[in-house]
């Protein structure tokens, strides 16, 4: 099966913590296999190991990667790149040719301003509307679209825990 990984750009580990780790916990949920943070920050990486490790699956973040030899070293791997911003094409005019692809897909969120770079490096510039929003956000709607919302079902091997739906209150099963 198609790898799916994030590249997270910009992270400014005074400020981007807790966005950064809400990215790779989106990412995660909605079934992408990892993320690659390109700044310092144990922080990020010990955090989402911990859901990981309690919730189960295996989901890796690998922080300090220098972001344009991921995005060489992924293209060379023969892996797709598409990058969220809101001056790419909409989503639903690409996301089904994203999606019959079966090369790996590599998908880069950015904090503050993108490098400019980036623009030119990637196959596909995808705007999830083309107002301004929230890495988070365009991220989640991404990854429902390209696994047309079957990654809801998921199931995460080795979990340790597990929440039992319920109507009201709160059930969670230890494993
Ligand atoms: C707070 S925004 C910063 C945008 C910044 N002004 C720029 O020009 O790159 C952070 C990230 O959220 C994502 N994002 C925000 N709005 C988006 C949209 N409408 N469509 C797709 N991605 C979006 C992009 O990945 C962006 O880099």
């Amino acid at each position: 099966m198609r790898k799916v990984c994030i590249l997270r750009l910009g992270h400014r580990p005074e400020r981007d913590q807790r966005v950064t780790t809400h990215v790779g916990l989106t990412a995660r949920a909605l079934g992408a296999d990892g993320m690659y943070l390109a700044a310092d920050d144990a922080g990020v990486v010990g955090s989402i190991g911990d859901v990981v490790e309690r919730w189960g699956g295996a989901f890796f973040v690998e922080h300090r990667v220098p972001w344009k030899k991921c995005i060489r070293d992924w293209k060379e791997k023969g892996g797709i790149v598409a990058h969220l911003t809101m001056y790419g094409l909409e989503v639903g005019e690409v996301v089904s040719d994203i999606r019959q692809r079966t090369e790996d897909l590599l998908i880069i969120v950015g904090a503050e301003k993108v490098p400019g770079d980036v623009y030119g490096m990637v196959d596909y510039n995808v705007s999830v509307t083309n107002q301004p929003h929230s890495e988070i956000s365009s991220l989640a709607v991404f990854l429902d679209r390209l696994f047309e919302g079957r990654e809801i079902e998921h199931r995460f091997d080795g979990a340790k825990i597990r929440v039992e739906p319920c109507g009201a209150g709160k059930r969670v099963i230890e494993l």
